[in-house]
């Protein structure tokens, strides 16, 4: 086999040229890089990385572009009425008697699996702590600002490496790796998020090849060594809409097998089933990426953010408050029921998702009554068949290795023993039926404080908080923001609470008025003043109010964390 330095660095006739003035990164023809020049980050940023990722660019643009567009077509034909449904051109697909590559041994049991940002310090805790995975995250829980992302992916070689470690100054503490570590995926970004601290001919590059190529460039030779018994990297792919774009992953996949000479199949990903389209194309997409798949994932909270967006033009489909919208409801439990049989039918696993309690330190009572409501959703995703499940915190992972491993013995899955035959019926009419639920002003109220604290966070780099003993991250906080865009729109009328009152424009200022005012309470003046609360108000209230309905709450507010230099802060 070609030896890594070999099969990457071909010769090749490009000028050699240093962006960001004198110090400044290596960078091919056509490239440039807009990011603060820093001597770590250059480790990362290499010429043969940087040539890696362009290549990466250059071959999938045109279809990414393509996949961006049909979207928009799939969602003129939603706002005029229509709905999704299957795809009758494909139904041999779905019917035909075919199966995925089978499991690697390093991830058959995957009974639970901790999520994190790529922060350092977590970074380790993650991989210290117990789960069988660890999923780190560039998506739902990074605001990708330029330092978070680099900052990422040095964190992830010296994790894969096996040498990372941190020294917290202020609380004099050291972290390091234990002797037995979990296993790791990476989630790169959704395919609609621009990387803007990286233009390739002029344009900025896509998010998620450039978190892809970066890491899959430095990591596959040894990930493959110590964490993948051969196979690997391993991957978690978010909010896809069709399989179209699973294709694109499974050829950015073979380019990237061929180029490092390793076995086709050797990466494996895990595809998030979190958006309405998606749901209807779970054949489909394991097809594309039978060769690469390790299963499907309920990312539930970027699914029910997905539903209200997709039916944005259908007024008689208004979700009743997001506390009321849990798996429990008949569309999500059918969700789940039929990605678990559609999974274990292509042999892979299906993964349960995120319960969106973390401890509460402060009040034992409460605490213990938010592990209840954890155990509880883990029993319902391990009864239902799900052959693990997400933890958000490592508190959280004692009790759902409890549940999953009290019914699942010593067996790695289910995937051979829960078929869920039942589900097989389950249709459209199933999928899309209609959540029960009230309408509250405590419901509209919860959003806007939610919403604008997330985004007070995203803009300040922190992309996964802790808000009313809650989890909140990018897929949560948009379920408040289309929510209260939904209910703005189609003046929803509150009575789950008290006498009717419908929102509107007047109702929705004072709203955010009082909740700022609440915040404010809550936080402090002083954090209040120093954190970035009235930007975040303002491109909440922009959001909500808008006439069209933005398609991500961070695409716009990407912005606001550009940052360009030497010449400062620049929009795209
Ligand atoms: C919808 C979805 O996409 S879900 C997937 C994306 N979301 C996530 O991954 C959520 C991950 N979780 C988190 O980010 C955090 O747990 C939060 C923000 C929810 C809560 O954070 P905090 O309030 O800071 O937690 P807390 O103070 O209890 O942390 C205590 C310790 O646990 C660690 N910790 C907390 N969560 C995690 C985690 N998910 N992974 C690893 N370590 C963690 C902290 O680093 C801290 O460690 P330290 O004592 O060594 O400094
Ligand atoms: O990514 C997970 C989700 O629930 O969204
Ligand atoms: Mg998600």
């Amino acid at each position: 086999m070609a030896s890594f330095q070999e099969t990457f660095l071909q010769p090749n006739n490009s000028v050699k040229k240093k962006s960001s003035g004198i110090m400044g990164y290596d960078v091919p023809e056509g490239m440039d890089i807009r990011g603060r020049y820093d001597p770590e980050f250059s480790k990362i940023l290499t010429r043969d990385a940087l040539q890696f990722v362009a290549d990466l660019q250059r071959e999938f643009r045109n279809h990414i572009k393509y996949a961006l567009e049909c979207r928009k077509e799939a969602k003129m034909k939603y706002n005029n009425g229509g709905l999704p449904g299957f795809d009758p051109t494909t139904k041999y697909i779905r019917e035909g008697e075919w199966v995925c590559a089978s499991v690697p041994p390093a991830v058959a049991d995957r009974r639970v699996e901790i999520t994190g940002s790529v922060e350092r310090e977590m970074v380790i805790n993650a991989l210290n702590s117990g789960a069988k995975v660890f999923m780190a995250d560039f998506e739902d829980a990074l605001s990708p600002s330029w330092e978070n992302l680099m900052r990422g992916q040095i964190n992830m070689r010296d994790a894969v490496n096996g040498t990372i470690t941190s020294h917290d100054q202020a609380r004099n503490r050291g972290h390091k790796l234990n002797d037995q570590t979990v296993k790791l995926f990476v989630r790169p970004r959704g395919w609609h998020l621009p990387e803007a601290h990286i233009f390739i001919d002029g344009e900025p590059a896509t998010g998620c090849l450039v978190d892809f190529g970066l890491y899959f460039f430095h990591n596959y030779a040894n990930f493959r060594k110590t964490q993948g018994q051969g196979f690997g990297p391993f991957f978690y792919l978010p909010k896809m809409e069709h399989s179209r774009e699973a294709r694109i992953w499974n050829n950015v996949f073979e380019r990237a097998e061929r180029r490092a000479g390793i076995e086709k199949g050797s990466i494996r990903a895990t595809v998030l089933i979190e958006t309405l389209p998606a749901v209807f194309q779970m054949n489909e997409i394991l097809y594309e990426l039978r060769d690469h798949s390790v299963g499907l994932n309920c990312g539930r909270w970027d699914y029910i953010f997905s539903y209200i967006k997709t039916f944005q033009a259908h007024p008689d489909r208004l979700l009743p408050d997001r506390v009321q919208v849990g798996m429990t409801q008949h569309f999500m439990r059918s969700y789940s029921d039929l990605l678990i049989h559609t999974c274990h039918k292509r042999g892979v696993h299906a993964m349960g998702g995120m319960a969106a309690q973390i401890p509460i330190k402060d009040d034992p009572a409460a605490n213990e009554a938010a592990l209840e409501l954890v155990r509880k959703d883990k029993l319902r995703e391990v009864r239902a068949g799900h052959d693990g499940t997400w933890a958000a915190h490592p508190g959280l992972i004692p009790a759902c290795m409890e549940v999953f491993t009290n019914n699942m013995g010593n067996a790695p899955n289910q995937i051979h023993s829960m078929k869920r035959q039942d589900a097989s019926v389950l249709d459209e009419e199933d999928l899309l039926q209609r959540p029960r639920g009230v309408y509250t002003m405590e419901g509209l109220r919860l959003n806007t404080r939610v919403g604008i604290q997330y985004l007070a966070a995203w803009l300040t780099g922190v992309g996964c908080v802790p808000l009313y003993n809650l989890m909140e991250d990018a897929a949560s906080a948009e379920i408040s923001r289309v929510q209260s865009w939904q209910w703005l729109k189609y003046g929803a009328e509150l009575d789950g609470d008290g006498p009717g009152v419908k929102v509107n424009l007047d109702l929705f200022g004072r709203v955010v008025e009082e909740e700022m005012a609440r915040i404010e309470r809550e936080v402090g003046q002083e954090k209040f003043k120093k954190g970035m609360y009235k930007e975040a108000c303002k491109l909440f209230t922009r959001q909500c109010t808008a006439p069209v309905l933005d398609d991500f709450m961070t695409l716009d507010t990407y912005n606001n964390i550009v940052m360009h230099h030497p010449i400062g802060s620049s929009r795209l």
